[in-house]
C-alpha cells in the first residue's frame, strides 16, 4: 500500500478508472439478504484515494453515547442526491451500479457516504444502515473501497456465524435484499499498524 501509494507522489499515477461489473459474484447470507463482490472494480485506485484524502471536506463528529459525548473514530462526508460528488469517477460509479442493479433495485442509487479511516483505531460499531427505509425495506448499499483493506464484518441479528469480508483497494462490496434489515455489519479495530482506508458508500433515497 505504502510504496503503491509512493508511485502516484512521483507523478506515475494512473488515473481511476473502472472495469465492467459482469464479474460480480453473489454469496448469500440467509434470511434473504446477500453480498455481491467484485475485486479490483476500481483502477487507478491510488490516485483517487490521493484526491479524496486531499480534498474532501471530511469532518470530525461528535455524538451522544450512553450520556457522554464521544468523538465518532473516522471522518465523514455526506453528498446529497444531486450534489457533485468529489470526483468524476464517483459519478460514473454510481451510474453504472444504478444501470447494473436496476432490474433488483428499482430505483437508482442516489447518495454518497463517505468515512476516512485513519489508522486502526477508526472503525464503525456493529449496525444496520436502518435509519431510513432500510428498516423495513429490502434494498442495497454498495460500497466502493481505496486504500488499506480493512476487515468487514457481516452477522445475523438473531444470532448466527459471522462473515469476514476484506475489502481492498479499488474493490466493490454490496449489501443487499435484507442484509440492512436481518444482519448488522462493522469495520472493527484492529491492533494491526494499517494505512488509511476511504470507504465511499452509494444509497438509494431515503436509505441511510
Ligand atoms: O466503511 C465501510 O465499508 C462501511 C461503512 C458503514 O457501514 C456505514 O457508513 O454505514
Ligand atoms: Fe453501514
Amino acid at each position: 500500500m505504502t510504496v503503491a501509494l509512493q508511485g502516484s507522489l512521483f507523478g506515475e499515477a494512473e488515473a481511476p478508472a473502472l472495469l465492467g461489473l459482469d464479474g460480480v459474484r453473489r454469496t448469500a447470507l440467509g434470511y434473504g439478504a446477500w453480498v455481491d463482490l467484485l475485486p479490483g472494480w476500481l483502477t487507478g485506485a491510488d490516485q483517487l484515494f490521493e484526491h479524496l484524502a486531499g480534498t474532501v471536506p471530511w469532518r470530525a463528529e461528535r455524538r451522544e453515547m450512553y450520556e457522554r459525548v464521544v468523538g465518532v473514530p473516522r471522518l465523514l462526508a455526506y453528498y446529497a442526491d444531486r450534489a457533485e460528488l468529489p470526483h468524476p469517477v464517483l459519478d460514473r460509479a454510481r451510474a453504472a451500479l444504478s444501470a447494473h442493479y436496476a432490474a433488483e433495485l428499482g430505483e437508482p442509487f442516489r447518495t454518497a457516504g463517505l468515512c476516512y479511516y485513519r489508522d486502526g483505531r477508526d472503525s464503525v460499531a456493529w449496525h444496520g444502515d436502518r435509519i431510513g427505509r432500510g428498516r423495513s425495506e429490502d434494498t442495497m448499499v454498495a460500497i466502493l473501497s481505496v486504500g488499506e483493506p480493512r476487515a468487514l464484518l457481516l452477522r445475523p441479528r438473531d444470532g448466527g456465524d459471522t462473515v469476514r469480508l476484506m475489502p481492498g483497494h479499488g474493490d466493490l462490496l454490496v449489501m443487499g435484499g435484507s442484509c440492512q434489515r436481518t444482519h448488522d455489519h462493522a469495520v472493527p479495530k484492529t491492533a494491526r499498524r494499517v494505512g488509511p482506508r476511504i470507504s465511499i458508500q452509494f444509497r438509494p433515497r431515503g436509505v441511510a
